[in-house]
């Protein structure tokens, strides 16, 4: 809608035949976004041949567990040197891979030159115009500018970042923790408690984010506390209102299955807890979170295994050596 908005006209590519219809001829999404009329410049269709036919940017955005197979559907219409932006939020498992390596590695190009469009943009938000601002990263600064210029108007601010794999990792992580604060809500804990999951999750997710090569003050951007607080505090957010309901005491599988979208948290739950194995980082709220998601840790218990922790000082060393070393 944003780039329909700047007169671009823009091809929708759905696997589903019926929502391509719905779209074309309604121009409507009743199913994600009840109520809304989208633009009639943007025209879906169920063939990506057609869809990516001719265009001069490609915006990915399917859930973090099908990227690769997305892509690999992409690749034989895909003209190299049309500029790819994804704004998906998640790692590829087991592989642990960000979705830029993802993407690089099956379109054969180099990863720098992927756009990663993240921030704090609930799509519910977005599509009624209220003001936004979001962040698009890449190492290539000529097709980071080409994609904010895509995106850029009055109610759709963007800026560019050249820290890619802070802006991916920011994104990615800040599903936990929103799930986390969903969880303390739905206990009943009220607003002390949020602003302690917000706040160490923050660190927690920084001090893993520099372990892996990003740049700490990421975290204190759009990428990082503004995903953080839009996420962990929203109505619109699946992740909150999945952990909102895994703290009432419903079952994942109930949850999953009632929600009925990506919920990006609880696969990344999972890749940290391995992240955390391989990077040698302590992730204490994403340990506690994987526990009761996978291994059917109480949600009280895994709260007072976390309060009950020895004593730290605020400041826990930040290892900012590796990220030194990455941008020498
Ligand atoms: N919803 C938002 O406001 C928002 C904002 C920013 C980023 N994101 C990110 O975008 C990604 C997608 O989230 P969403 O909210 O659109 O999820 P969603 O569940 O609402 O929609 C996902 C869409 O992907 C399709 N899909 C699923 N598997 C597929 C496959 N194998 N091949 C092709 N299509 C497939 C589904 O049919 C559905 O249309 C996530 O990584 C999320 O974190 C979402
Ligand atoms: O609805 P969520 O929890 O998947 O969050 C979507 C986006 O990440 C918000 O910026």
């Amino acid at each position: 809608s944003v780039l329909a908005d700047n007169g671009h006209d823009v091809f929708v590519w759905t696997r589903s035949e019926q929502q391509a219809a719905e779209i074309n001829l309604q121009h409507t999404n009743s199913r994600y976004l009840p109520g809304i009329t989208l633009s009639d410049r943007i025209v879906a269709s169920s063939d990506m041949e057609e869809a990516v036919k001719g265009t001069s940017a490609i915006i990915i955005v399917a859930p973090s567990s099908a990227m690769r197979t997305v892509v690999q559907q992409l690749k034989p219409h895909y003209t190299k040197g049309t500029l790819i932006i994804h704004a998906t939020k998640g790692f590829e498992l087991p592989s642990l891979k960000r979705m830029s390596a993802v993407i690089a590695e099956e379109l054969d190009s180099a990863e720098g030159d992927i756009v990663v469009l993240s921030g704090p943009s609930h799509a519910e938000e977005v599509v009624k115009r209220n003001p936004t601002t979001i962040v698009v990263a890449a190492l290539n600064d000529e097709k980071a500018n080409y994609a904010r210029d895509l995106f850029m108007n009055v109610n759709f601010r963007v800026y560019t970042n050249r820290d890619q794999v802070g802006v991916e990792l920011a994104g990615a992580l800040k599903n936990i923790i929103a799930l986390g604060a969903g969880m303390s809500d739905g206990l009943g804990f009220g607003d002390n408690a949020k602003a302690a999951i917000i706040t160490r999750g923050l660190a927690e997710i920084s001090r893993v984010g520099v372990q892996m090569g990003a740049n700490p003050l990421t975290f204190s951007g759009l990428a990082g506390v503004g995903d953080l607080v839009v996420t962990a505090t929203s109505k619109h957010s699946r992740n909150w209102r999945a952990g909102y309901a895994l703290g009432q005491g419903k079952p994942l599988n109930e949850v999953l299955e009632a929600m009925g979208m990506v919920v990006e948290g609880i696969r990344t739950t999972e890749a940290a807890h391995a992240i955390s194995i391989k990077f040698n980082v302590q992730m204490p709220i994403a340990d506690q979170l994987y526990q009761v998601l996978f291994t059917g840790k109480d949600s009280r218990t895994a709260v007072e295994a976390l309060m009950g922790r020895d004593p730290k000082t605020e400041m826990e060393v930040m290892k900012l050596e590796t990220w030194e070393q990455w941008h020498k």
